[in-house]
């Protein structure tokens, strides 16, 4: 497994999902935001978390629009695996890799604290080596991560089963409480139609090394490395 990561100016999570990667066994290269092309051989592009371009405009809608982004593009096209994660996931949709929007946290305050997330299917190359249902102890890290759609779009994710992730309690209820960026039916990651596309926006690669907060991210990078 080849991942290239894409750093922008303002990412901060780059270090952090390149390291789970490689604990995974996959071999890491970095790219930056002004390059046209992904190195040759690559399997997986990932769009690192952290900010982009100050976060001006609305978070990721300039990073959108960089280089890099019509290399991923294309990568996609090409049915090549694509990993965005919190700024990432922000970029991948305002690069319409990915449907919907990120929009201010219903509290209109940046929000940083653990966070439980089930897992709604195990079979993509995302999520194998993770139990249905499972509920996954990450954390989140945003001030942007209230997922919105219109209506025909977040029945068309629900029906095509493109819900990765969603916001739960340690019991995997779905509560308000839980939801705490007011994301539409606690969407907290999705697919897209080829499902090999992923942007979420939780932090699973801080949560790889029991030394440090625990391991339930590493399902997801072991998963894609395997
Ligand atoms: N940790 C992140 O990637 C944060 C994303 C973005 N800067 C926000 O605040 O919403």
């Amino acid at each position: 497994m080849r991942a290239a990561v894409v750093v922008f100016p303002g990412s901060n999570r780059d270090g952090d999902v390149a390291r789970a990667l490689r604990r995974s066994g996959a071999e890491v290269v970095s790219v930056w935001h002004a390059d046209t092309e992904l190195p040759a051989g690559t399997d997986l592009a990932v769009v690192p978390g952290g900010f982009s371009y100050g976060d001006y405009l609305r978070c990721g809608a300039i990073a959108g629009r960089a280089a890099a982004m019509d290399a991923v593009r294309a990568h996609a096209a090409r049915g090549g695996l694509v990993l965005g994660i919190c700024n990432g996931f922000q970029i991948l949709c305002e690069s319409g890799l990915l449907p919907g929007v990120l929009m201010r946290n219903v509290n209109r305050r940046f929000i940083c604290h653990r966070q439980f997330l089930r897992v709604e299917r195990t079979d993509t190359r995302f999520t194998s080596a993770y139990a249905e249902g499972q509920v996954i102890d990450v954390c989140v890290a945003h001030g942007e991560g209230n997922y919105f759609a219109d209506s025909e779009t977040v029945q068309r994710l629900e029906g095509e089963g493109r819900v990765a992730f969603r916001y739960c309690d340690a019991a995997g209820a779905l509560t308000e409480d839980a939801n705490r960026n007011g994301s539409l039916n606690s969407i907290a990651g999705i697919y897209s139609e080829q499902r090999n596309v992923l942007g979420m926006m939780p932090h699973p690669e801080n949560f790889v090394d029991g030394l440090v907060g625990g391991t339930d991210g590493k399902g997801l990078f072991d998963s894609l490395a395997a």
